[in-house]
């Protein structure tokens, strides 16, 4: 982003029949110039405050002794360079009738114009720029009661203002004249002033009834030698438009006098300036605030609008009259002049690709897709799905792990539970057995262990040992009942005899004993055995109680045991079904990988179909016009753009 640049001029006094020098300098008096600022100092001004209040600084600000060339060095001579090198650009003489716009563009015999030095300046430059060759087109148009007529040809009037994306603004019909030299396009011109509408008025002996534009179209793009190596962009071609403008001056037409056609004439004029004005004022206004900016109120504006806050270098040279009588028109062109000073443009290099750059464009963009491809991109793709399918197999396994472990808790589970429910079956069994034997024998002092040892009992052999046989009293068949006499003291040893080394030997002394009722205390106590052996814990009803506590605290450890396992299996299931999602995941992960290979794949492709198809195109399109200049006489269908003569360097 760049300011305008902004500069006033003040032309010398225009002196009449009646003046002398005094009337001269005191009317240049009004107006003071310090570096680049101009105040008004009139000294008819009684009221100094007033006087300091009109005070404008500009980038540069020129007095009467400035000439042409030193204006075009300060304010003009960037913005040509800059128009070689592909910017736009766009100077344009801006003031009140009579102020010396045309003089400041056109100039004079001894102070050529800006036009004259811009043109010079031109070619010089494209002189330098050796790796480059140029193309220069120039048209001339006026504006006319806002009417655009082309100056190169009078019959090309009433033109159209045309918008594309190619072109941008443009005047359809317009002719443009292909120039390799200054001294060509000085000529040109001159046909072309002769064209333009101008005029005397009181103002003006030779006033200027339209805005002029004065038009280079430069075309540049590197040489052969230079391109060979370098990147696509030395084969773009660089297209910049360079507007030079006179405008017509706005006129009071009471102070002007003006008539008729002249009458006409100043009033497009000043509306065209007017619309000038609006659109300058907000542009000026920058920011939100800016809202919709005027441009096609005017064919001025309109043609001027990339150079209005636009892809442009703009200059404005603002000229005043010095005379006191145009205090007011010179307020108005410095009022103008500081508001166009805000406005911002945002100038850069046009370029446009032809076929052969486009090619290589997409040539080069194709290698770097297949670099990325092939190169570092697609190792890191390689390594990513690796990592994928590692994780992948990683997380399978643990879950099969898992899963085991699963199955393996769950069967312990299984035989926990089981066991559990043997025991409080056991324990209820027994329990059922003390109450009902308590019932029965309450007044005998009697206990019995039944089902317990009838199921014992039964089991083994009753002719394995008589040694083991106990003396029998009231005996009940199928049964051995053992009592005591005396339960008010446990004793000290047990019933059982000392050779009972294991279970198998007291099952069989109970099968021995079957039907026998034996008082225990009656019994031969066998010294080294103690009473706690299993069957006085379930003979004493104290005992049997105690025995059945601790069954019952046994199933509730195991009722906790369940749960823990329950849990523990819940948690796994969990955790099972965590890998498979993640597993899940991964697996999609890979999928969209191996979807992004394959469209870079399909991108490759389709590249490079559209490069063969370019490039048969462009080999079809050159066999033709080989054959058109082997053999002219032949039609074809080609339309062959117009000749353009390529400056030699
Ligand atoms: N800097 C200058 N030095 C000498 N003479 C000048 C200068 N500026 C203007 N003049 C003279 O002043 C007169 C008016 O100038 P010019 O025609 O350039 O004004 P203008 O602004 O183009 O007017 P219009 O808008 O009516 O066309 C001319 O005679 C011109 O030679």
């Amino acid at each position: 982003m760049e300011k305008i640049c902004v500069a006033v001029r003040v032309r010398p006094p225009v002196p009449t029949s009646s003046d002398d020098g005094e009337w001269q300098t005191s009317n240049e008096r009004c107006w003071r110039i310090e570096d680049n600022r101009i105040s008004l100092h009139s000294p008819f001004d009684s009221n100094p405050a007033s006087n300091n209040a009109l005070s404008f600084a500009f980038d540069h600000v020129f007095d009467r002794s400035s000439s042409n060339g030193r204006i075009y060095g300060l304010l003009i001579k960037d913005i040509i360079t800059a128009a070689a090198r592909g910017f736009n650009g766009t100077v344009f003489a801006y003031g009140q009738t009579s102020s010396g716009k045309t003089y400041t563009m056109n100039g004079s015999e001894d102070d050529p114009g800006i036009i004259h030095l811009a043109i010079k300046d031109i070619f010089k430059n494209i002189q330098m720029m050796t790796d480059r060759e140029f193309l220069i087109r120039i048209s001339y148009m006026e504006i006319y009661n806002e009417e655009i007529n082309d100056l190169f040809c009078p019959d090309n009037q009433k033109l159209r203002i045309h918008e594309n994306l190619e072109r941008g603004i443009y005047v359809a019909g317009l002719r443009e004249e292909i120039v390799s030299n200054t001294e060509q396009v000085l000529n040109l011109i001159k046909v072309g002033e002769a064209n333009r509408h101008v005029g005397q008025t009181n103002a003006n002996v030779r006033s200027s009834r339209s805005h002029t534009i004065f038009r280079m179209v430069i075309e540049s793009r590197g040489n052969d030698a230079s391109c060979s190596g370098k990147s696509f962009t030395a084969d773009a071609v660089r297209v910049s438009v360079l507007n030079l403008v006179d405008l017509a001056g706005s006129e009071r037409i009471a102070k002007t006098g003006a008539e008729g056609e002249r009458l006409k004439e100043g009033k497009h004029i000043n509306k065209s300036l007017l619309t000038l004005g609006n659109v300058i004022n907000k542009l000026s206004d920058g920011g939100k605030q800016r809202g919709h900016i005027p441009y096609r109120d005017s064919k001025l504006t309109r043609i001027l609008q990339p150079a209005l806050g636009g892809n442009a270098k703009t200059s404005i040279i603002c000229t005043v009259a010095p005379e006191e009588v145009h205090i007011e028109e010179t307020k108005v062109t410095l009022k103008f002049a500081s508001r166009a000073k805000c406005i911002t443009n945002c100038a850069q290099v046009n370029e446009i690709l032809t076929d052969a750059a486009l090619l290589k464009r997409q040539k080069l963009e194709i290698e770097q897709l297949r670099e990325q491809l092939q190169g570092h991109h697609s190792e890191v793709l390689e390594q990513e799905i690796f990592k994928l399918r590692n994780e992948m197999l990683k997380s399978e396994l643990e879950r099969e792990k898992l899963a085991m472990e699963l199955e393996e808790e769950r069967k312990l589970h299984k035989e926990r539970d089981h066991c559990t429910r043997a025991q409080k079956m056991k324990a209820d069994n027994l329990s059922s057995c003390v109450h009902s034997d308590q019932g029965r024998n309450s007044c005998q002092g009697v206990s019995t262990w039944q089902s317990f040892s009838e199921e014992r009992i039964d089991s083994h052999s009753m002719s394995h040992s008589d040694s083991f046989r106990t003396p029998s009293s009231e005996a009940r068949a199928n049964t051995f009942v053992a009592k005591r006499s005396d339960y008010s003291r446990l004793p000290d040893s047990s019933p059982l005899s000392i050779n009972f080394v294991d279970a198998t030997d007291e099952d069989l002394w109970l099968g021995l004993n079957k039907g026998c009722i034996t008082d225990l205390d009656k019994l031969q106590m066998t010294p080294g055995l103690k009473a706690n052996s299993v069957l006085s814990s379930y003979i004493s009803p104290v005992l049997s109680l105690q025995g059945k506590l601790e069954i019952g605290r046994a199933a509730e450890s195991d009722h906790r045991l369940k749960e823990v396992y329950e849990q523990r299996c819940n948690a796994l299931e969990k955790e099972c079904s965590l890998l498979r999602e993640e597993k899940d995941s991964l697996a999609q992960a890979l999928a969209e990988e191996t979807q992004k290979r394959k469209d870079i794949e399909e991108d490759i492709q389709r590249f490079g179909l559209a490069f063969a198809r370019r490039g048969g195109l462009l080999k079809s399109v050159h066999d033709k016009f080989k054959m058109k200049l082997k053999n002219p006489t032949i039609p074809h269908a080609i339309q062959v753009l117009p000749p353009r003569v390529l400056i030699a360097k």
